[in-house]
């Protein structure tokens, strides 16, 4: 008797435990939640102006904002998530999903976007290139800024997010994301550097029943023929897809080991979370 109540102490004493590690490692991802800062958790941090846009050399419609969340604007955005989504990055599930009305944090992530691009629009010449109306989405011209026109002027910009939560090790294979979101896709970064990898899909007409599952297969995934071109993407930064990028290439992050390797050097692997913002086809929305 006296045995089997020790027993069941013991196992207390463990589960409590366990739960206590898990909110450490809250704790020292988010910092500790009680402590609450300002509200406007975005807009609120001081400005800061290191963000940069690059457009990614080979991958027409891909680029990427360095610096594009501050560290102060990185802890908050984690802090949200965790208050959001509560425990399920942590414990079991490795994803998150929201549709229609985005959360807050996320709508202020998608407008900080949209004022980016922007502004980088209004500093760079280049950018007010008149198109033609008639061409194809992924013209040149287009793609002398990271959102074409169409893109950022629709409403809402987003009204999808995903969270995913990887564990060292984890990451993505190569897709092209679902055709049921529009065009124009935007991935934030945190935590823990990595190398994506983009690789042109040979022939994107044949693959798009693929496409629609969402994933290329096998075949198209790792054709010798098909170009490469990889891409560093360090906490707070920002990448966008549209046109060519969206549709004809795809996208992956291989954490296997020794995959992550930049410039010679590999990656020191920790966890790591991204943030991606869609927008579902409008025929979907209303249901068609
Ligand atoms: O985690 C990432 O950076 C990529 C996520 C992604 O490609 C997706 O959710 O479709
Ligand atoms: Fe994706």
């Amino acid at each position: 008797m006296e045995e089997e109540q020790e027993e069941e102490e013991e196992e207390e004493a463990q589960e409590f435990k366990h739960e206590n590690d898990h909110h450490l490692l809250f704790s020292s991802i988010f910092g500790d939640s009680d402590s609450e800062e300002s509200e406007d958790w975005l807009y609120g941090s001081p400005h800061h102006t290191n963000e940069r846009w690059e457009s990614v050399e080979h991958v027409d419609g891909l680029w990427r904002c360095n610096h594009f969340l501050s560290p102060n604007q990185q802890q908050r955005i984690l802090k949200a998530i965790e208050t959001d989504c509560g425990v399920f990055l942590y414990l079991w599930w490795t994803q998150a999903m929201r549709f229609g009305r985005l959360p807050d944090w996320a709508l202020d992530l998608s407008s900080q976007i949209h004022n980016s691009v922007l502004k980088f629009k209004s500093m760079d010449s280049k950018c007010s290139t008149k198109t033609d109306p008639i061409s194809s989405p992924s013209t040149a011209a287009q793609s002398q800024c990271p959102l074409p026109e169409d893109i950022l002027l629709r409403e809402p910009l987003f009204d999808q997010m995903i969270a995913n939560s990887y564990e060292p090790g984890e990451g993505i294979t190569a897709h092209v994301d679902l055709l049921r979101f529009e065009d124009g896709i935007a991935i934030v970064s945190l935590l823990s550097p990595c190398v994506m990898c983009f690789r042109s899909v040979p022939d994107p007409l044949c693959s798009y029943p693929n496409k629609v599952n969402g994933h290329i297969n096998e075949e198209n995934q790792l054709n010798d023929t098909g170009a490469k071109v990889q891409i560093l993407l360090s906490p707070g930064d920002l990448i966008v897809m549209s046109g060519t990028a969206r549709y004809e290439w795809t996208h992956e992050i291989n954490r296997n080991k020794d995959q992550q390797v930049w410039q010679g050097e590999a990656l020191k692997q920790e966890r790591r979370i991204s943030v991606t913002l869609r927008r579902l086809c409008p025929q979907l929305v209303l249901g068609d």
